[in-house]
């Protein structure tokens, strides 16, 4: 017998996340919050077809990534209304030679266009941003929106995270299922990597690696972007910010109050006042549940504060080149 449908059966009442920029970043994201079946996922770009073109073809690989969600391509922003969380990945990438500080001038008024936009249609929506320089664009996509700011995260501490446990299991030779790193501060040369933190299950770092050589893996996480960016010569990474992007979105989306560290807005924590910048969190339904206060040693929250100091010097800039009403 055959099987009618009706449009209310296509109605779906699944979680949906927005997803600002189908490019590398923003169409590996969608594909992977399908594949995780975690949410409807809206791709929305400026240019007309890429969105669309894009959604297509998740459609077409549902049947064997076997998942239910739906994937929508747009560039009209009334197609992502209701969203329950909105990713910014809208934006330049940078080239090699680029620091990701060059990227404001592009990107800023790119982030504050879409974030506005899209925040317009799902004003309940938690907001997480990628786009680089990833510190600062938070911090304007949160004035812009003016949203509560436990709802306003930028991703990069999982990122950085994730290359320093990478590093660290490549150097010791061992599963990278038993290492455990954290990385704090701003997503640039002057992030704040936490050897004592990190640990080969429950061991720290400290006491398995000499010196020397962590301040080498520290070093290469500091500039892991940029060896990536090197390496390609167009564009730069996409699988592990996609990836540290759906570990975000899936706290968020199943309340799992994850202990990651996210930019988050700081209102006294680690001595620092109103600034979006990287330290541990719990991530749960409502955004930033908590911020954990981790006791640190003088040089560490000097490294913390110094980070804190470039960020705000580009905020600064980035008023300044950008209206913001
Ligand atoms: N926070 C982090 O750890 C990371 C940040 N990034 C940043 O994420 C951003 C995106 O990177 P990719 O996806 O590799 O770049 P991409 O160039 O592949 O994609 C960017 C997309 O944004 C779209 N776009 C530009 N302006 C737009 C607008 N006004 N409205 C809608 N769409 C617009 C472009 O058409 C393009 O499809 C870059 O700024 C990059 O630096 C990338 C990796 C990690
Ligand atoms: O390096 C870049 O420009 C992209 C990025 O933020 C990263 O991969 O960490």
């Amino acid at each position: 017998m055959p099987i009618a449908s009706t449009s209310s059966q296509l109605v779906s009442s699944s979680p949906r996340v927005t997803i600002v920029g189908a490019g590398k970043v923003g169409s590996t994201l969608a594909q992977q919050i399908g594949e995780k079946n975690l949410a409807d996922v809206v791709l929305l770009d400026e240019v007309e077809g890429l969105p669309q073109g894009l959604a297509l073809d998740l459609m077409e690989a549902k049947g064997i990534s076997q998942h239910s969600r739906q994937f929508i391509g747009t560039t009209n922003y009334t197609d992502t209304a209701g969203s329950d969380i909105v990713v910014i990945t809208a934006g330049q990438p940078r080239k090699p030679g680029m620091s990701r500080d060059a990227l404001l001038k592009t990107n800023a008024k790119i982030v504050v266009e879409t974030a506005t936009n899209a925040i317009a249609y799902s004003p309940d929506a938690i907001l997480i941003v990628v786009t680089n320089p990833l510190d600062v664009m938070t911090s304007l996509a949160w004035q812009a929106t003016q949203l509560p700011t436990q709802r306003v995260l930028g991703m990069a501490g999982v990122l950085d995270s994730a290359r320093f446990q990478a590093f660290v299991a490549m150097e010791l030779g061992i599963s990278i299922a038993d290492v455990r790193a954290i990385v704090l501060g701003s997503h640039g040369d002057l992030m704040v990597p936490l050897p004592r933190y990190s640990t080969v299950n429950g061991v720290p770092i400290t006491e398995l690696i000499d010196t020397t050589t962590i301040e080498r893996l520290v070093e290469r996480t500091r500039k892991g972007g940029a060896e990536i960016v090197e390496l390609m010569q167009t564009g730069s990474a996409y699988f592990a910010p996609a990836a540290s992007t759906l570990l975000m979105v899936e706290a968020i989306l199943l309340n799992q109050f994850r202990l990651l560290p996210v930019a988050a807005y700081l209102q006294g924590e680690y001595g620092l006042h109103d600034i979006f910048i990287g330290v541990p969190t719990l991530l749960g339904a409502g955004g930033v549940e908590k911020i954990l206060e981790l006791q640190l040693t003088d040089t560490e929250i000097a490294a913390l504060h110094l980070a804190a100091q470039e960020v705000r010097q580009n905020i600064e800039q980035a008023r300044s080149l950008v209206k913001i009403s």
